[in-house]
């Protein structure tokens, strides 16, 4: 067999050294990195660098193209990274006690801190944040002074805790779940049991090989009432020996299409006795002689806050989506500075892909959309920690209604996009962008989960939309809602209204814009509104049906209209400042800011041009006007769009793509990185039954057949 030194003392470079094309596009804009850097980390980039300073150091974290694991060794590696990570992270955390919850309270901190991770492995990331936030964050969210032990084993590394809440039969129903603690008044205990096999907990992250402790959603039966599901914390395994524990039965959920380095497993629990004092009690509680006191009394109400208290693993993804995109988006735009296909005859150089029209329509207005996201999921983060300290006083509800239905419709919007911006990277990456080594495979693989998880993205906009259904009725009674973000909601009838602009000009104008968005979302609404109302009135349909019967065109197009409405709004007050000179930067921010503002905001009504045009609102001149401005910003975007992408998470040392290498030297390192991947120059292994006769085949005629 030929060795890789021989194979490489063979091969001749014989290409003269190309142009420096990144190197071209980079820098015909300078971005302001300090700009870029305020929208990322919110003033806490010192979090970054010192969360990420262990990828850089420490050599268990090798890139994660240069490791080519399999399922076993992929999920000890991930949970010797998490545990690395927390040993690397402790002197910082031990220093304060109190860090652990003003870190993981706080979506600013909490984002800042765990970009570095997120963007170097998504499994290795959601490991970690089951165990902090999930488990952490629910007994700090639902518990009382009595489960501080718990936190303390958690944040020590002395427990690893999981999340069981979905069963196999039920996820998004959370009320339909069956799995049963049923409180025993003799022995002050309460039995955990699973009534049968579908009830069983299943898709639990980390339960399958390594959680010690779980955080248990269950039926609270006392005597023969079911209060409905709370929460307990349920040890699963003996610590000494990692056995499970008797009582308890766990299993591995199998081979998952991403993420697949988390251990997710099912769990059956048969009669497992918990002490009373298990029970996350600060919203309900059960007495040592079996009395159940809550603060909640309605039922419905009452499951809704335990479930808004774990809404953070929501707000990660609306924060992350745009990152994430980011990520993608330097690997695609980078490699089109690059990669050269076709040209005009006669012209010695073929054409940079960047170039292209098409191209550009594809990628950049995922560009533009990574800023309105990351707009608004500051603007969530900003409002989090004051809305959020309200979460339990039953006056504050409004609010907390609001905030949930937004960051609902967000975490819909944002993780589809990032999705379909995955893929579009991927595919405009050609072949090359089907390599492992491109990662944008393993970010596409890894991504899709987020809509599901989390709260499945369909079942979260009906949320949304209740909430908004809930605001306009509210209007039309004349009550006036104390709300943050829906001052654009009419009771004025907006059916076939137009939009006022007269001129190109003034159509394009950011504030035009922005009413575009109101109106669209206004017209949803009030439509939505009137068939619910039509379908109610009518006593024989059932309000379920009724409801059901208008989701499609109505309620679920309503709900994501609001999410890019909220986008586009924060989108709209940011250009506004850098405008007027609040924001201080230099011109070409400016420039690149404003020309991305105007392309999210067109390419958005171009996508749903049909709504637009319904009753004329926009007409059929407006559609031409924004096709051809669309054209011409994306020609202007152009000049912006590799030093834009090059401000973005991760930097150059940390960041693992073979097709994207920010020296300019493509297929160098290509070349170098298929030379020495694991067996570029071996041979199959049983080779020799390659070519063994399949066993019906005739006798070898070679050189015998007829001529
Ligand atoms: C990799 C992975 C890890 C996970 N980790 C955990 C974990 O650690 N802990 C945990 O508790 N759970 C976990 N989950 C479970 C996850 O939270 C659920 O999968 C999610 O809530 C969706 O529930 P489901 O799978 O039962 O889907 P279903 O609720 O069955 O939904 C299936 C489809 O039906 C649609 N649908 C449902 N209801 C309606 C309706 N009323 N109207 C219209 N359409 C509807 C949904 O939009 C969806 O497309 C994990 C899941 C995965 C895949």
């Amino acid at each position: 067999m030929l060795s890789r030194l021989n194979i490489l003392q063979c091969h001749v470079t014989s290409q003269p050294a190309p142009e420096n094309l990144l190197d071209k596009y980079r820098k015909m804009s300078t971005i302001d990195q300090k700009l870029m850097d305020d929208i990322d980390y919110l003033g806490y980039k010192n979090i970054t660098e010192m969360f990420e300073a262990p990828l850089k150091s420490d050599p268990v974290f090798v890139k994660e193209t240069h490791e080519e694991l399999n399922r076993e060794q992929d999920r000890e590696a991930a949970v010797m990274k998490m545990k690395a990570m927390y040993n690397h992270l402790s002197p910082y955390f031990f220093e304060d006690m109190n860090r652990y919850e003003e870190v993981f309270t706080d979506p600013i901190k909490f984002n800042a801190l765990a970009i570095p991770l997120y963007m170097y492995n998504q499994g290795v990331s959601t490991k970690y944040t089951v165990n902090l936030v999930l488990f952490y964050m629910t007994v700090l969210n639902l518990g009382t002074a009595q489960h501080e032990k718990w936190k303390e084993s958690i944040s020590t590394g002395r427990d690893l805790g999981c999340f069981a809440l979905t069963e196999l039969s039920h996820g998004s129903n959370v009320r339909g779940i069956q799995t049963t603690a049923t409180y025993d008044q003799e022995r002050d205990e309460f039995i955990i049991n699973t009534p049968n096999d579908v009830a069983m907990k299943f898709w639990i992250g980390g339960a399958s090989k390594s959680a010690t402790v779980s955080a248990v959603f269950a039926n609270l039966i006392i005597g023969d009432k079911n209060e409905g599901p709370h929460v307990f914390i349920v040890p699963l395994r003996d610590k000494k020996t990692y056995n499970v524990l008797p009582g308890i039965i766990i299993g591995d959920c199998g081979k998952k299409v991403g993420q697949d380095n988390i251990d997710n497993g099912f769990i059956l629990f048969n009669n497992f006795r918990i002490p009373r004092e298990n029970m996350l009690n600060k919203m309900s509680n059960v007495t040592r002689e079996g009395k159940f006191e809550t603060k909640i009394p309605n039922p419905d109400h009452r499951l809704a806050l335990i479930l808004g208290g774990i809404s953070q693993g929501r707000i990660l993804i609306i924060g992350f989506s745009p990152r994430i995109i980011g990520y993608g988006l330097k690997i695609a735009l980078r490699f089109a500075a690059m990669r050269r296909q076709f040209g005009k005859p006669g012209d010695k150089e073929e054409i940079p892909l960047i170039e292209y029209p098409l191209h550009q329509y594809r990628l950049f207005p995922y560009l533009a959309n990574i800023f309105a996201f990351k707009l608004a999921s500051n603007e969530i983060y900003y409002n989090w920690n004051e809305i959020s300290k309200d979460l339990f006083d039953t006056k504050a509800q409004q609010s907390i209604g609001e905030l949930h239905a937004t960051i609902s419709s967000l975490k819909a919007i944002h993780s589809w996009t990032a999705m379909r911006a995955l893929q579009e990277c991927r595919e405009a990456c050609g072949g090359l962008g089907y390599s492992y080594y491109s990662k944008l495979g393993i970010l596409r693989a890894n991504w899709d989960v987020q809509q599901t998880w989390e709260g499945d993205n369909n079942v979260l906009l009906q949320q949304t939309a209740k909430y908004l259904l809930d605001v306009i009725q509210a209007k039309f009674k004349g009550k006036e809602l104390k709300t943050r973000w829906q001052q654009w909601v009419s009771s004025e009838p907006v059916e076939g209204a137009q939009n006022e602009s007269k001129t190109d000009e003034e159509f394009l104008q950011d504030d035009n814009l922005l009413k575009v968005f109101y109106h669209r979302s206004n017209l949803l609404l009030q439509r939505s509104a009137m068939k619910m109302a039509g379908k109610v009135s009518d006593k024989t349909v059932h309000p379920l049906d009724a409801w059901n019967d208008t989701q499609v065109f109505n309620l679920h197009h309503l709900a994501k209209s609001y999410g890019e409405l909220f986008g586009v709004m924060q989108f709209h007050k940011f250009i506004q400042k850098l405008k007027s000179g609040e924001i201080k930067t230099n011109a070409d921010t400016v420039e690149a800011m404003t020309l991305l503002f105007q392309l999210h905001c067109l390419t958005r009504i171009e996508a749903d041009l049909g709504t637009f045009r319904d009753g004329d609102y926009l007409t059929s001149e407006h559609g031409d006007l924004i096709k051809q401005t669309i054209l011409k910003l994306l020609g202007q975007v152009k000049r912006h769009a590799i030093a834009l992408v090059e401000t973005f998470y991760p930097s150059e040392e940390l960041f693992d793509s073979m097709i994207a290498p920010g020296n300019g030297d493509l297929y160098g390192s290509i070349i170098n990185r298929i030379y020495y991947s694991k067996d570029a120059f071996g041979k199959i292994k049983n080779w020799d039954q390659c070519l063994s006769p399949v066993a019906t085949a005739p006798e070898a005629t070679t050189g015998k057949s007829k001529q």
